[in-house]
């Protein structure tokens, strides 16, 4: 191990510059440690750029960065509505941090979550160089998309049914500004700056209501007051290549954080040569422990839940004392 300039001790001296990245990244775009609405986004604006490729060739270039560099081009899809936000908060950040455009926004999203309870550390690996192109359009799921097409794009990126629904943990720190343009920030479950497993749970509660007027194309009814569902989400719940791997995660956090990491890690590094990089995991903050377990939301208990798998116990939980809770939304957004 080598100690740092900067007091921190990492495994190789060349991750020592990342340290200071790591304090700007806190100082000048997460509000000094916060894991709101632009921790959220920098985690979606990882997904969304490394999503841009194939296996198959001919797409984009994974994890480099192109969604930042190229932002002018990427945000112009329809998938990427919104996203506009996140890339103009981490441009200049970005500038000044001396990194890769790939290196950034994947070192931003692992700094961005660690400021959640509950979420795991993500590995980092740095050295990605400079993204060549932007992605192509038709690359990012949408919530529109059914189950068919969503698997057959996860799989063209090289993600199995439940390495997708591993990926889909992130939806616990997630709210929607775009889906319902006159509610900005709502969330997808009532703790959306816990890394918890309460969106696997409440994506399977009986839908009741709409957060804003009406149901808007890729949402679904939600069965809390100022919660938004996703159709796709709720699909996957319910589908039976998806749903037991759905419903495995409920109350398991170390089983959900586990895999979450183990695929942010292959997602991270899609269409990357991981040889030429090196390995500065320990320049990741370590996020605070959620203690569990989860709970039903007030009012809320098992004859609520939507069970689609049958061949898996549904977990014994108990729910929150009072009347059924009104979900803030994310401030800022
Ligand atoms: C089936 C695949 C997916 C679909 C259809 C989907 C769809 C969406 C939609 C529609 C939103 C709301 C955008 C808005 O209205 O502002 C959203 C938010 C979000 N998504 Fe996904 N998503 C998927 C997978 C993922 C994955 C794999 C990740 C990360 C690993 C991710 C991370 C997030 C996060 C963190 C947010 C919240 C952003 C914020 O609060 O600012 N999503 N997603
Ligand atoms: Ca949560």
């Amino acid at each position: 191990a080598t100690t740092c300039s900067t007091g921190q001790t990492t495994a190789h001296a060349a991750c020592c510059s990342l340290f200071p990245v790591v304090d700007l990244l806190q100082k000048e775009l997460f509000d000094g440690g916060e894991c709101g609405e632009e921790a959220h986004s920098a985690l979606r604006l990882s997904f969304h750029d490394a999503i841009g490729f194939s296996t198959k060739g001919g797409k984009g270039g994974g994890a480099d960065g192109s969604i930042l560099a190229f932002n002018k081009t990427e945000n112009a899809f329809h998938a990427n509505a919104g996203i506009d936000d996140i890339t103009d908060r981490q441009f200049p950040v970005f500038v000044k941090s001396g990194l890769s455009a790939g290196d950034f926004v994947h070192l931003a999203a692992a700094v961005g979550i660690a400021n959640c309870a509950g979420a795991p550390s993500l590995l980092f690996f740095s050295g990605r160089p400079p993204p060549v192109a932007a992605a192509p359009d038709l690359t990012v799921p949408e919530p529109t998309d059914d189950v068919t097409s969503i698997l057959a794009r996860f799989a063209d990126a090289g993600f199995s049914p439940p390495e997708a629904i591993a990926l889909l943990a992130s939806h616990t720190i997630a709210a929607a500004d775009q889906v319902d343009p006159s509610i900005p920030g709502t969330p997808f479950d009532s703790t959306v700056t816990t890394f918890d497993s309460q969106v696997f749970l409440e994506v399977l509660l009986k839908g009741k209501s709409f957060p804003g007027a009406t149901g808007q194309p890729g949402e679904v009814l939600s069965p809390l007051a100022g919660e938004m569902r996703l159709q796709s989400d709720f699909r996957l719940s319910q589908d039976p290549r998806t749903a037991c791997f759905w419903q495995a995660f409920i109350n398991q956090q170390s089983l959900m954080t586990f895999a979450f990491k183990l695929v942010m890690a292959k997602m991270q590094l899609l269409g990357q040569d991981v040889s030429k990089l090196t390995d500065c995991s320990d320049v990741v903050p370590k996020s605070t422990a959620f203690s569990g377990p989860i709970k039903y939301p007030a009012s809320f208990s098992q004859a609520d839940v939507q069970q689609a798998c049958q061949i898996l116990p549904f977990p014994s939980l108990a729910t929150v004392a009072g009347p059924a809770p009104t979900v803030a939304p994310v401030p800022g957004s």
